[in-house]
């Protein structure tokens, strides 16, 4: 069995404290370091003591000292943080899983770029249910393309710092791209006021924060005399982390490249029928 060694970006945080007790539950898997922001409380300390199981890890804000000895970094923070991670990964060819959201254009180019020296997952939601979900809205969008109303409502914890979240754009991407249509040009965020009747061609987004909803999204396609929703809930970080490991595991014999978790899936080269069929939806042909 190949040993990963992993080093975890933002690990006093939500999602770096569950990689961290998800990569001391992984057999194939060991923490190799932790980092987190210079001046956080939690520098110095053993990166498991969040979850009362110490790792034997100190978490470090020195990025040489943090990922001595790692083969891949897991970051789930900011995108300045990330940004600065991954070039210094880029550098030391170490592989990166990156589930920070919220990128700007240039960012999002900054990971293109990176992608030429090292090898990077970057996904807005890791989890395997929100990743099959994307498939069912390419379908359903092709299906639903005449006479509905597409609008992407999604509910986060009330820390969340970015909106729409990264799975909702990205919902919406899939959408606006099996439909011909431009995300950027056709996308409307929130309404007040007098907006006028719905243009039909745009996608809507409404965004809910509040308490600790770890992650809910819903599709409505509203049609004449029906409404169809299409809903992931997430009930638990565990999925982000576990699919972040899958992650790992796919870019082990990969040098360089830019990826995503449909890659790591096999869900790009599924054909739309034969993933119908496996759902039991062959009708809809
Ligand atoms: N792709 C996916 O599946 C998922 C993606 N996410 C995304 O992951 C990101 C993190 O989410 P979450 O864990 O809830 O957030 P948290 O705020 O709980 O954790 C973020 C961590 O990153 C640290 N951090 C913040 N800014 C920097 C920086 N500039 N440099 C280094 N470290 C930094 C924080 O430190 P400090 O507290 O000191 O600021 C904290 O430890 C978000 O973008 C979120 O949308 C979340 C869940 C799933
Ligand atoms: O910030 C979060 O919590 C989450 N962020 C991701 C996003 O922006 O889509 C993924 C998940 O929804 C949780």
């Amino acid at each position: 069995m190949t040993q990963l060694n992993i080093a975890v970006a933002g690990a006093s945080g939500r999602m770096g404290r569950m990689l961290v007790e998800a990569i001391a539950a992984a057999p194939d898997a060991t923490l190799s370091g932790a980092l987190d922001r210079e001046g956080a409380p939690c520098i110095g300390t053993d990166a498991g003591a969040f979850s009362g199981q110490l790792a034997g890890v100190a978490i470090q804000s020195d990025l040489a000292k943090g990922l001595a000895g790692a083969d891949f970094l897991i970051d789930f923070t900011r995108p300045e943080g990330t940004l600065q991670h991954l070039a210094y990964c880029a550098e030391h060819g170490i592989k990166v899983i990156i589930g920070t959201t919220g990128f700007d254009e240039a960012g999002k180019a900054a990971i293109r770029a990176a992608a030429a020296k090292t090898a990077i997952v970057f996904a807005p939601n890791m989890s395997i249910g929100v990743n099959v979900t994307l498939k069912l809205l390419e379908m359903a969008a092709k299906n639903f393309s005449e006479g509905y109303d597409i609008e992407i409502i999604e509910a986060h914890h009330r820390h969340k710092v970015d909106a729409p979240s990264g799975t909702a754009l990205k919902m919406g991407e899939v959408i606006a791209d099996a439909l011909g249509r431009d995300l950027q040009a056709c996308a409307v965020y929130g309404r007040e006021g007098v907006t006028g009747e719905r243009d039909p061609s745009t996608i809507g987004f409404a965004t809910v924060r509040g308490g600790d909803i770890v992650g809910d999204h819903t599709v409505l396609f509203a049609g004449t005399g029906e409404r169809i929703e299409i809903s992931h809930k997430s009930s638990s970080r565990v999925s982000y982390a576990q699919g972040s490991l899958r992650a790992a595991r796919f870019l082990a014999d990969k040098q360089a490249g830019l990826f995503d978790m449909q890659d790591v899936l096999g869900l790009k080269a599924a054909p739309e029928m034969t993933a119908a069929q496996d759902l039991g939806l062959s009708a809809l042909g």
